[in-house]
């Protein structure tokens, strides 16, 4: 069984964070390791404490999983602050892992911050040029680009800024547009190739953890070798099934549900673009 790695900060509410990833590498088939940056108190109303584990600590889970594991495919997360970023990016080096997908975590979706303000340049200039794909949401492609996002050309001039920092390829999720219909994921790579998946948006507040469930669905298929067009449209038709088929946990944005692609994948519902 191919085995991955997430790098990221646990959630407590289960639905995103860690705890999706895991999830979603069970579903697909890999074996899931973790590395734990920062321990948030959260459920799906928000985020009432955040605790960074101590890098000391950090590093050791790192080398614990380096020295014992092959890693195929990894990912990053909640990293919270520049010396934990640095440091990843040391060992991901140190270890030569191969296909980092990164999701540029910033901010959840209650509005508590995962990422210090200062960070951002860290990222940028540590972890990016590492990346196999970066995948911000409209927000965070807006911060790490400076570009504001309001039609298809910004998008794409926000995604070639990203590109500058040396990442191989750059997507931009669409959770966030203004589109009442559709959601549309745009990817660009650093040879001028693209794609864009575009699903049905679903109504519904149960979107907790999209972002990460869809970034660890990429992750377990880089890793079992598959294309980067193979690889997103099975985590967009993973994520439109978790949305589709939501538990109705927890008083507030609750979580998506990770089983559900195993029972009912909605292979027709998703539709390339270009
Ligand atoms: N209501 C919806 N219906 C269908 N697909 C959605 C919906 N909301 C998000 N998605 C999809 O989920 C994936 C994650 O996108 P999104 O922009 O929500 O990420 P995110 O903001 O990083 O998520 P989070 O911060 O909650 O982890 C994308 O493929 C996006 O198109
Ligand atoms: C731990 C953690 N990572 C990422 C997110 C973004 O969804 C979150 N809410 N919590």
């Amino acid at each position: 069984m191919k085995q991955v790695l997430t790098i990221a900060g646990s959630d407590s509410g289960g639905g995103a964070g860690i705890q999706a990833d895991i999830k979603t590498f069970q579903e697909l088939d890999v074996f899931g390791t973790s590395v734990i940056t920062a321990v948030t108190a959260q459920n799906t109303l928000g985020v009432t404490d955040v605790a960074p584990v101590p890098l000391h600590n950090i590093e050791k889970q790192l080398q614990a999983v380096g020295e014992d594991f092959e890693i195929a495919a990894l990912k990053t997360g909640m990293l919270f602050d520049a010396e934990t970023i640095q440091t990843v990016a040391k060992y991901i080096k140190h270890y030569k892992w191969q296909h980092l997908i990164v999701d540029p975590v910033m901010i959840a979706k209650g509005g508590a911050s995962l990422l210090q303000e200062e960070a951002k340049d860290s990222l940028i200039e540590h972890l990016l040029p590492l990346a196999t794909v970066v995948t911000p949401n409209i927000p965070e492609a807006e911060a790490l680009s400076g570009i504001s996002i309001t039609d298809e050309k910004t998008r794409r001039e926000a995604a070639e800024k990203i590109l500058q920092s040396g990442a191989q390829g750059v997507l931009v999720k669409g959770g966030h547009s203004e589109d009442p219909d559709f959601t549309e994921d745009f990817y660009l790579d650093q040879h001028g190739g693209s794609l864009v998946l575009r699903s049905s948006r679903i109504p519904t507040k149960h979107t907790h953890g999209t972002g990460c469930t869809f970034s660890a669905a990429l992750t377990a298929e880089f890793a079992k070798g598959h294309s980067i067009e193979e690889a997103f449209l099975t985590a967009k038709q993973f994520i439109q099934s978790a949305i589709e088929h939501s538990l109705n946990i927890g008083a507030g944005h609750g979580p998506t549900n990770h089983s559900a692609y195993r029972h009912h994948a909605q292979k027709e519902l998703i539709r390339y673009v270009h």
